[in-house]
């Protein structure tokens, strides 16, 4: 009897090692996937404009694939707020084609100020880390190294590792980064000054986890629950052709959005969120729009329960698209979790 090799699903998360996203992942799907890391969430971001609409690659994101069907994405930070990052990547029209929102992890989020060993705070005049981290350590910074330029990388275990290659022939002071303490004992070179420079200790990321269909199975490690949210990104179908042109279409678009919305999914708003739409239009927007269903919290448990709230969050979700559609207006349903 032959045994068939089992391989696990893979999983893109923002790298290298020691990063938060890579905490996370593990948290959430611990021995269940391959990871697969990643340099940037957005890669280089909107840098080629191609066919009058932007287009960017973003490395962990854009993993998502046949080969790498899970990816996990920070979403917002309860101290600096919404990664735009992924926001930008949630724009593209192959979010709700290719790649959906299928679940959600949470993380507790510490940072500690790390240096080479031996270098002391007075001599720190660079930080290093992601612009999450060192908005997440704002206070931190502008009481205890007022003057530290503040640096960004591409994540908080890049700036980790930036340190350790650092020429220090070439830097008239040190420099420090912020990253996780796991991160920071993974390097014996390094040294923790401080630890828990966040603002506050309450502070915590929200992470999406990404899958390459609305079928595809969640790994087995990952807990799933009844499906309670969904994303759906609206905008408006043409922006050129008002039917009242006195009113602006960036105004029609609130209008649409909010008199729309609040009746059409027939589910509570739980936040809402606007970027720069992809067009060249100036001042278009995009809208992102999370809901939640507070039913099905009440039914956690049974496969059926699922399935049945599975397609009552479908059928919500399909009727709501069309009035948007009736209205003049574009919906995309993104996920469902
Ligand atoms: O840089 C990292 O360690 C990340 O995983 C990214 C990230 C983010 O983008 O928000 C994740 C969690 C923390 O909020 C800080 C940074």
């Amino acid at each position: 009897m032959t045994v068939e090799p089992t391989s696990l699903p893979k999983l893109a998360f923002l790298g290298p090692l020691g990063s938060h996203s890579h905490q996370c992942a593990q948290n959430g799907f611990g021995p269940g996937v391959e990871y697969v890391e990643r340099s940037t969430i957005t890669g280089t971001l909107l840098l080629c404009h191609f066919s009058g609409q932007w287009q960017m690659s973003a490395e962990a994101f854009k993993a998502v694939s046949d080969e790498i069907p899970f990816a996990l994405i920070p979403q917002e930070n309860s101290l600096y707020g919404t990664v735009t990052d992924t926001y930008d990547l949630l724009r593209l029209p192959e979010v709700g084609q290719h790649k959906f929102v299928r679940g959600e992890v949470t993380l507790s989020v510490r940072h500690c100020l790390v240096v080479r060993r031996g270098v002391k705070l007075r001599d720190i005049g660079r930080v290093l880390s992601h612009e999450q981290a060192l908005g997440q350590c704002a206070r931190f910074l502008s009481t205890n190294l007022p003057g530290a330029a503040r640096i960004k990388m591409s994540s908080t275990s890049a700036a980790a590792q930036a340190l350790l290659s650092e020429d220090k022939a070439d830097q008239l002071t040190e420099s420090a980064a912020l990253c996780s303490a796991a991160c920071a004992k993974m390097h014996p070179e390094l040294e923790i000054l401080q630890e828990s420079v966040q603002d506050s200790n309450t502070n915590c990321t929200r992470f999406y986890v990404i899958g390459k269909s609305l079928d595809v199975k969640l790994p087995s490690t990952f807990h799933v629950t009844p499906p309670r949210h969904a994303l759906v990104r609206m905008a408006l179908r043409n922006p050129d052709m008002a039917p009242d042109a006195t009113v602006h279409p960036r105004n029609r678009l609130v209008q649409l959005v909010l008199s729309t919305l609040l009746a059409t999914f027939g589910l509570p708003v739980t936040r809402i969120d606007r970027r720069p739409s992809l067009t060249d239009v100036p001042f278009e927007d995009v809208y992102m729009v999370e809901l939640e269903n507070p039913m099905s919290a009440l039914s956690v448990g049974a496969e059926a329960d699922v399935n049945l709230l599975d397609s009552s969050m479908w059928s919500r979700m399909a009727a709501g698209v069309k009035q948007v559609e009736a209205a003049g207006g574009d919906a995309t349903v993104l996920g469902i979790w």
